[in-house]
């Protein structure tokens, strides 16, 4: 038992085993301490706080009702995990979860033996439960396999793939669908519709229900004499729905359930931010929050004055793009506010798709407005456009159909980790034929190659990362680039040996420059990682002793290789150092502590080339190429 100051019960209850001696009686005023201790925390740290709220009382029953860790809980994304994490020893290192070497963002195998499998993308608990209920069954063990799915994760592709399978082969298995009729955003989706509709005949009336109901309140009321018809149909037998935050109600729905045999699936409503009025009264504001007020839920006022975020810029252009040309149309994958859409969602509502978790679906979509002779624009973070590529490969860049990926959140984004780090995809997106590939190296840049992809009548990729520009004057009609030609920023002024070219890429630009000056290294902004600016790679090999390629995307594939295979086509033997992400996954932090641990930040960089000039093979490739 650890003593807690002001609090009673939560100090005493610091694993599952620990919550089931506890009375049924004591389980509410645990719930009370469990929510003030998350709202202390996330005030004081900021993290995934709305969901977590919402998933108290549940977390509490289904670690009571459940013989955990024997029998497997798989929480969806992980994002609404943090109760769960606090029931199964992890409270009191709640307050360094996302920071460097705290607690993991998200559900990790590696963080504890309660956490079955590592999430952070959506809509997989499902699969991953009955992948365990399969193992069960093969095995002849006697465990239960539990998936938590939000409302949310439920509108992925995958969730349904898993129903209809385990639904098929008849799996031992339960989906506890976790309705809080919220996404990050409100969520959308026919099925959405029908669960606000159920919610609101029955008289459940969470707070968020009927928000977004759009059609005649008539149109599917016979769809409601059965619920759950949608999930009967594939196989599972309904349930619910049940009061989330009622622990009785949702213990007996356990009890009841838990050796049931076949599928099932437990529809519970909760109200995303429950028990703090200001997440209640604005779930989306309050999903993921910086430091708060634990009382008022105030946030500290912003700095007047502060560069512009590349999304802003994205979506502000959007916008203008829009104004301008009746055929733009915005689509993303339920990330209205990450990718800088709620302007273009109001300014635009019928040229603006909202297409759920489900960035395969948006990215087809995409290509079948541009079939018609649209100008779709996907806005889609890197790491969920990983969700997308067999779309991009087959919907859209076989048929080298004009679709415009605003692709934020390229590099490492810090807090969340490797799940959500855009490590990858200059890699896989400049072996894609037909693809052009952008990286802007600051704000005034990342518009013109916006408008540079909305000219194009070939499929483009724009791909910037989190957090603000430089603060640079931007053109307010920005003009289109020439198609694969970078710039040079700065020629070396001595003509000091060996001479240093740096081709730096989007964000490593500006840390190039900053190492270059000590180096009095030529600094190019190659802007387009496809097609390559030849021209510029092959002049600069000319020139130079050592090129050094920058890249916030994997060494592995990406534009350094790019460089690489170009040089080696043209038979030059200039030496290469090729600088980027490594080769293993990178866990969260601050962006900046990430950059510098792998040695990407200023110092980091001019560390590594010097050691490269100092070292001996240097010489021998440089001897041979100047008798040659
Ligand atoms: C594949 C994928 N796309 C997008 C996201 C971003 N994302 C994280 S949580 C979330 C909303 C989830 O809604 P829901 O499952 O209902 O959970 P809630 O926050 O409402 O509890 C989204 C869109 C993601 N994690 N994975
Ligand atoms: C859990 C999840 O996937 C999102 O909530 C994500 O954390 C949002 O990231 P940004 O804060 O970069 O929008
Ligand atoms: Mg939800």
């Amino acid at each position: 038992m650890v003593e807690i100051p002001g609090y009673t019960l939560l100090g005493r209850v610091n694993t599952p085993a620990e919550l089931r001696r506890l009375p049924l009686s004591e389980l509410p005023h645990l719930a009370v301490e469990m929510r003030r201790y998350l709202i202390e925390t996330l005030g004081r740290i900021g993290g995934h706080f709305a969901a977590n709220l919402g998933t108290v009382e549940l977390s509490l029953a289904l670690h009571y009702a459940f013989d955990t860790p024997r029998d497997r809980l798989v929480w969806d994304v992980g994002h609404q995990a943090y109760p769960h994490k606090m029931l199964t020893g992890r409270r009191a290192r709640l307050e360094t979860i996302r920071r460097l070497n705290g607690l993991m963002p998200f559900c990790h195998r590696g963080e504890s033996e309660y956490d079955t499998f590592g999430v952070g993308h959506s809509s997989t608990s499902i699969s991953a439960a009955a992948g365990m209920a399969a193992a069960a069954r093969i095995k002849g063990e006697k465990r239960r396999a539990v998936a938590i799915i939000g409302d949310g994760g439920m509108t992925g592709g995958m969730a349904f793939e898993a129903m209809n399978h385990a639904g098929h082969i008849g799996l031992d298995m339960l989906v506890v669908y976790n309705d809080n009729d919220m996404s990050i955003s409100e969520n959308v989706g026919a099925l959405r519709n029908h669960s606000a509709r159920l919610v609101k005949k029955l008289g459940l009336g969470a707070p968020h229900g009927n928000r977004a109901l759009q059609d005649d309140e008539e149109h599917n009321e016979a769809h409601l004499e059965n619920p759950g018809a949608l999930f009967e149909t594939l196989g599972f037998s309904y349930h619910g729905p049940v009061d989330g935050h009622d622990l009785d109600a949702l213990l007996a729905a356990f009890e009841r359930l838990k050796d049931a045999k076949g599928p099932q699936l437990l529809h519970v409503l909760t109200v995303k931010g429950k028990g703090f009025d200001p997440a209640e009264a604005d779930p989306i504001k309050y999903h993921g929050v910086t430091q708060f007020d634990p009382v008022t839920g105030a946030f500290p006022a912003k700095k007047p004055g502060g560069k512009p975020a590349y999304t802003q810029v994205f979506g502000d252009w959007l916008c203008q793009a829009a104004d301008r040309d009746p055929k733009v149309v915005g689509i993303t994958p339920a990330m209205r506010e990450g990718s800088g859409l709620v302007e273009f969602s109001k300014r635009f509502p019928e040229r603006y798709f909202d297409a759920g978790i489900a960035e395969q679906h948006a990215v087809t979509l995409a290509a079948g407005l541009a079939c018609e002779g649209l100008k779709p624009v996907c806005a889609i973070y890197s790491t969920f456009l990983q969700r997308g590529y067999d779309q991009l490969i087959h919907d859209v860049a076989i048929q080298n159909l004009p679709v415009v990926f605003a692709i934020d959140r390229g590099g490492l984004v810090g807090a969340d980790g490797a799940t959500h780090h855009g490590a990858f995809d200059l890699s896989f997106l400049r072996c894609i034929p037909n693809m052009v590939v952008m990286a802007p190296s600051d704000e005034n840049e990342c518009r013109r190659m916006l408008a540079t992809g909305l000219s194009l009548s070939q499929p483009s990729a724009v791909r910037y990362p989190r957090g603000n520009g430089l603060g640079v004057e931007m053109d307010e009609d920005p003009r289109p680039l020439t198609l694969g030609k970078g710039r040079i920023l700065r020629e070396a002024i001595g003509r000091r040996r060996p001479r240093v070219a740096i081709l730096a890429f989007g964000a490593m630009v500006q840390p190039a420059l900053e190492a270059a000056d000590i180096l009095d290294a030529v600094v190019a902004d190659m802007r387009f990682v496809k097609p390559l600016d030849a021209e510029l790679v092959l002049q600069l090999a000319q020139e130079n002793d050592l090129l050094v390629t920058l890249e916030d995307n994997s060494r592995v594939g990406g534009a350094g290789s790019a460089v690489n295979e170009l040089l080696a086509q043209h038979h030059q033997l200039v030496p290469v150092l090729n600088l980027g992400l490594p080769d293993h996954f990178i866990e969260h932090g601050t962006r900046e502590e990430l950059m510098a641990q792998i040695g990407l930040d200023g110092p980091g960089i001019l560390r590594t080339i010097q050691k490269r000039l100092r070292s001996k093979d240097l010489d021998e490739p440089l001897a041979k190429r100047s008798q040659g």
